[in-house]
C-alpha cells in the first residue's frame, strides 16, 4: 500500500539495525514523530535535551553499531551539534534527523520560528555537512527515497554520523515503498589486489623483523577488526599493547598482553616493550596530544606498519582500498609466529599492582574506590569513564574476559559518559553498566539520570567529588577550576518524584562506600550514584604528569614569521 516518508524513513532506519531512536520533539517534527512511533520496528526514547539526545545515540551507537535520533530546528539540531560533533570524532555512525520550516515558506516572505530570524533557512544544513559524512534536505517529496538512502548507507559504511532534515510538512507526503536492506547495508570491499600486494609486502617486513609486536588502536571497534585483531595476534604470537582509548578492544586476559601504552600513564611496561620492538604494527591507530600523552609517546616512525581504516603504509609503500580487518585477516594466515617480545617481555613486566585495602575507616581516597570497583567489575560490565581523573583511575581496572570499557578521548566533552552510558544500556541491556564520572562533567548533563529513573535502568555510579575540575588543574589551574558543591546523591533521589528507584550515597570512607556498592548491586530497578568524597589534591600521579605535557603542548609558542 502507498506508503507515506515518515514510513519510509521507519523502514529504513530499522533495515539498518536501528532499533530505539532517541528525541526530543518540536513542532518542526511532530508530524515525523507520529510516523516514526506507530512504526512497530522502532521504540521512541526521550530525552531532557538535545545535547543528551545526541550522546544518548551516540552511546547506543557504542552498543549497537548504528543509532538515531530526531531534534527540532535550530533551537534543538544546535545542541545536538555538540553530540554529533562528538559522534564525528569517535567514528559512531549516528543518524541526525530535524524538522525544518514548511518548504512553502523557502522563499517566501515569511518570517518564523526558531530561526535566525531572517529569511534564511538553509544554515543548519550548510552546518551540518561540516560535522557529518552526509547531509541531505528533503525539499522536494519525490527526492525522499533517494535522499533518505544515500544518508543512511554513507553512516554504515563511513561509521560516521550523517544529517537528514525533514520539513515539517514532508513526512506524511506518499512516497515509494522502501526496496531490500542490502541497498543500504552492502558493505564495502578491499581492492583484492591491493589488498594481496599489501599482505604480501608486509608479511615480508614482519617475516624479517626481530621482535615484532602489535598495538590496539580506537578505530578498531567502529570499524569491525578486534576479531581480526585477535587473529593476527594469536598467528604472530607476540606481546600486543592496546592505546588508552582502545581499552578492553583485545582481551586484557590473554596471556600476551603487555598493557596500555601512554607515555609515563601507561601501565604494565607496555611503553618498555614498544619501545623494545622493531616492528611496531600500528592497527587502528590514531595518536593526538592527548592519547599520546602530549606528545611524549609515539612509536618510532621507523619501526612503525601503520594499519588504518582503509588503507595500510608500509615503509615507503602505501596501499589505498584495503580495510583494516581484511588485511589484519589475511596478514593473519601469512605471519611467521614469533615470541620474542612474549619472552622479553615476561621478564621485564612488572609486579602486578594489587592496591592494598584500606583502613575501612579511613578517609576515602581515590585508590580505595578504584580497588572495590575493581571488585565490582566481571564479565558483563562495561566501564565508562568520563573526562579527568576518571581517565587515569579507569586505566586502573583490569579487565576480565568479555568485559568492555568506554571513553570519549577524541571529542573529551565532560559529562558525555551520563547520556552515553544512558542510550548504551538501552542498546545493550544485559550489560552492567557502570561510570566513573567527576563531579565538574556530572554537572554537564546530569538531567538524563532522569531517564535511567523513567526506564528503570540500573546503571551504577561513582561521582568522585575531589570539589572541581582537578584535571584543568593540573593542566593549567586557576580560579575558573573551582566549582559550587551540590548534593549529588539528594538530586539523583529527587528525580525520582514518588514513583521511582534511584538510590543515592554519600560515602567518606571504605566502609561506607563498600555497603553502598552492595546495595547498589542489589538496586535492579534503577540508577545508583555513589558520590566518593576525596581529598581535591587526591589524583593521580599519572594525571599529574600528563597534565604538565598537555599543558606544556598547549602552550608551544607561535613558529618564528
Ligand atoms: C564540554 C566541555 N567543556 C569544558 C571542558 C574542559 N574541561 N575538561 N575537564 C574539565 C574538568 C573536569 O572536572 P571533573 O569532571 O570534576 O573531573 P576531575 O576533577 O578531573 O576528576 C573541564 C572543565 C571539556 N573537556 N568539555
Ligand atoms: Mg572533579
Amino acid at each position: 500500500q502507498p506508503t507515506t516518508i515518515g514510513h519510509y524513513l521507519a523502514v529504513r532506519l530499522a533495515q539498518a539495525g536501528v532499533k530505539h531512536h532517541f528525541v526530543v520533539p518540536g513542532d518542526y517534527n511532530l508530524g515525523l514523530l507520529d510516523k516514526l512511533q506507530y512504526n512497530n520496528y522502532l521504540e521512541e526514547v526521550n530525552c531532557a535535551n538535545e545535547l543528551n539526545c545526541a550522546f544518548a545515540a551516540e552511546g547506543y551507537a557504542r552498543a549497537n553499531g548504528i543509532a538515531a535520533c530526531v531534534v527540532t530546528y535550530s533551537v534543538g539540531a544546535f545542541t545536538a551539534f555538540d553530540g554529533i560533533g562528538g559522534a564525528y570524532a569517535e567514528d559512531l555512525p549516528v543518524i541526525l534527523i530535524s524538522g525544518s520550516p514548511n518548504t512553502n515558506d523557502i522563499g517566501s516572505s515569511h518570517l518564523l520560528h526558531h530561526t535566525l530570524g531572517t529569511h534564511d533557512f538553509s544554515y543548519q544544513y550548510e552546518m551540518a555537512k561540516k560535522i557529518t559524512c552526509a547531509a541531505v534536505s528533503i525539499q522536494r517529496p519525490t527526492e525522499a527515497p533517494r535522499l533518505i538512502d544515500y544518508a543512511i548507507k554513507m553512516a554504515l559504511l563511513k561509521k560516521k554520523p550523517v544529517y537528514i532534515e525533514v520539513p515539517t510538512n514532508v513526512a506524511s507526503q506518499p512516497c515509494a515503498a522502501p526496496g531490500p536492506a542490502s541497498l543500504i547495508t552492502e558493505p564495502e570491499t578491499s581492492n583484492q589486489e591491493y589488498l594481496q600486494m599489501a599482505v604480501d609486502i608486509s608479511a615480508k617486513i614482519v617475516n624479517g623483523k626481530q621482535k615484532p609486536v602489535l598495538l590496539a588502536g580506537p578505530k578498531l571497534r567502529s570499524f569491525k577488526a578486534e576479531s581480526a585483531f585477535l587473529e593476527l595476534a594469536n598467528s604472530l604470537n607476540c606481546s600486543v599493547a592496546v592505546m588508552p582509548n582502545a581499552k578492553s578492544f583485545f582481551p586484557e586476559s590473554h596471556p600476551n598482553y603487555a598493557g596500555i601504552y601512554w607515555g609515563q600513564a601507561s601501565t604494565l611496561g607496555a611503553e618498555s616493550i614498544i619501545n623494545w620492538s622493531d616492528c611496531i604494527i600500528c592497527a587502528g591507530t590514531t595518536f593526538t596530544d592527548y592519547s599520546s600523552n602530549g606528545w611524549t609517546s609515539l612509536p618510532p616512525k621507523a619501526n612503525v606498519l601503520h594499519v588504518d581504516v582503509d588503507r595500510v603504509t608500509v615503509s615507503d609503500a602505501e596501499f589505498g582500498g584495503v580495510l583494516l580487518r581484511d588485511f589484519l585477516h589475511e596478514l593473519a594466515k601469512k605471519v611467521k609466529a614469533n615470541n620474542a617480545s612474549v619472552v622479553e617481555y615476561k621478564r621485564i613486566r612488572p609486579e602486578s599492582l594489587e592496591i592494598p585495602m584500606e583502613n575501612p575507616k579511613a578517609a576515602l581516597n581515590r585508590k580505595e574506590i578504584i580497588r572495590q570497583v575493581q571488585n565490582l567489575v566481571n564479565q558483563e560490565t562495561t566501564l565508562f569513564v568520563d573526562t579527568g581523573d576518571s581517565w587515569f583511575g579507569g586505566m586502573r581496572i583490569t579487565l576480565p574476559e568479555k568485559a568492555r570499557f568506554e571513553i570519549e578521548m577524541q571529542w573529551g566533552h565532560i559529562g558525555w559518559s551520563v547520556p552515553s552510558a544512558f542510550g548504551y544500556a538501552i542498546g545493550a541491556p544485559k550489560r552492567n553498566v557502570v561510570v566513573f564520572v567527576g563531579d565538574g562533567s556530572f554537572q554537564e548533563t546530569v538531567q538524563e539520570v532522569s531517564q535511567m529513573v523513567r526506564l528503570n535502568l540500573p546503571i551504577i555510579m561513582f561521582l568522585i567529588n575531589n570539589r572541581g575540575y582537578t584535571i584543568e588543574v593540573e593542566i593549567h589551574d586557576g580560579p575558573y577550576n573551582r566549582i559550587k558543591n551540590w548534593d549529588y546523591a539528594a538530586i539523583v533521589e529527587a528525580f525520582n518524584a514518588g514513583e521511582g528507584h534511584a538510590k543515592g550515597f554519600r560515602v567518606g570512607n571504605g566502609h561506607e562506600l563498600a555497603e553502598a556498592i552492595r546495595q547498589a548491586k542489589e538496586n535492579s530497578q534503577g540508577p545508583t550514584l555513589i558520590e566518593c568524597n576525596i581529598d581535591q589534591d587526591d589524583c593521580s600521579k599519572e594525571l599529574i604528569n600528563w597534565g604538565h605535557n598537555v599543558g606544556a603542548a598547549n602552550g608551544k609558542p607561535p613558529a618564528k614569521e
